[in-house]
């Protein structure tokens, strides 16, 4: 891991474990939203948000449901664009970038910032092309030999390819679960991202699978600017290093996961993460 990497965790926390404290990002933030909204339709679904998201750091975005996590993470690189009758407004700044400025590149917007859903989604494809496929329509490769360095690299740094190197010509689809996921995190490093946004990646997998799916957000956070949705109070606490607490469509709350957990300043985040609500 590189020199920028922050320090390991260093707070100790009985109800959730291990609980990350890190100095303050050295560079400026990776994504920066200021004064989000969020529409579908009529209906507000999120409210002046504002947050900076750093670089080589895992911010958990943590909230009951319907609070508006999902869509603010899907703004981050467009997704609601896909949505009929969602509308955003406010800035999103990626490396300084307004995403949302007209003649914004989606597809390169895309590749920058990667996304892992919920429910593993590999293509009906082979293992290889699953990987290789974006790789090879962003033009990144010149021969067969480079793909099949990328294809490996990136199942490589998903933890997957000695579980997969002789099958390579296997459906993604065969995979077990949690293995679909791996692959669908390497799928989205294959393209090189900057940063990397999960929803829930862990929700549809079994504790052995989530845990493999954590120790992988822990290896790759230096590279990346990671960004994930958890219901798992848990799961905030030991893979990120910063946590934002939305309700109600707002970020009630955001500081080093340290300080939500064990220090919150607000009632209501307080009254989340003991359990009293959500
Ligand atoms: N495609 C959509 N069309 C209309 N309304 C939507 C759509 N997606 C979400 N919403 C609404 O926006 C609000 C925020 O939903 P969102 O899924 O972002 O919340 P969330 O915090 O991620 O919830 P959960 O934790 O249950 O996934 C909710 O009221 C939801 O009903």
């Amino acid at each position: 891991m590189s020199a920028s990497v922050p320090a390991q965790p260093d707070a100790i926390d009985s109800t959730f474990g291990t609980v990350s404290a890190f100095p303050e990002p050295v560079e400026g933030p990776k994504i920066a939203a200021r004064n989000v909204s969020v529409y579908y339709g009529e209906k507000r679904a999120i409210e002046d948000v504002s947050i900076d998201i750093p670089k080589s750091y895992v911010t958990a975005f943590i909230g009951p449901s319907g609070c508006g996590k999902s869509t603010f993470l899907r703004s981050i690189n467009r997704m609601n664009d896909t949505i009929p009758g969602a509308r955003v407004e406010g800035q999103i700044l990626l490396d300084g970038e307004d995403i949302y400025r007209s003649g914004m590149d989606i597809v390169e917007l895309r590749a920058r910032v990667g996304m892992v859903f919920q429910k593993p989604n590999p293509f009906p494809k082979s293992i290889y092309e699953n990987i290789a496929y974006g790789p090879r329509i962003h033009g990144m490769t010149n021969s067969r030999s480079e793909l099949d360095g990328i294809v490996e690299s990136s199942l490589q740094r998903a933890g997957l390819w000695d579980e997969v190197k002789d099958r390579l010509s296997d459906s993604g689809t065969a995979l077990s679960g949690g293995q679909q996921q791996r692959l669908c995190i390497a799928r989205a490093i294959a393209i090189d991202p900057e940063v990397i946004l999960m929803d829930e990646p862990c929700s549809a997998l079994d504790p052995i699978a989530t845990a493999r799916i954590e120790e992988l957000i822990d290896e790759l956070r230096g590279r990346y600017a990671i960004v994930i949705v958890t219901h798992s109070m848990q799961q905030a606490a030991r893979v990120s290093q910063r946590t934002a607490f939305f309700h109600l469509g707002r970020i009630v709350e955001y500081g080093t996961t340290s300080d939500i957990f064990t220090n919150p300043r607000e009632e209501r985040t307080k009254d989340y993460i003991t359990g009293r609500y959500g």
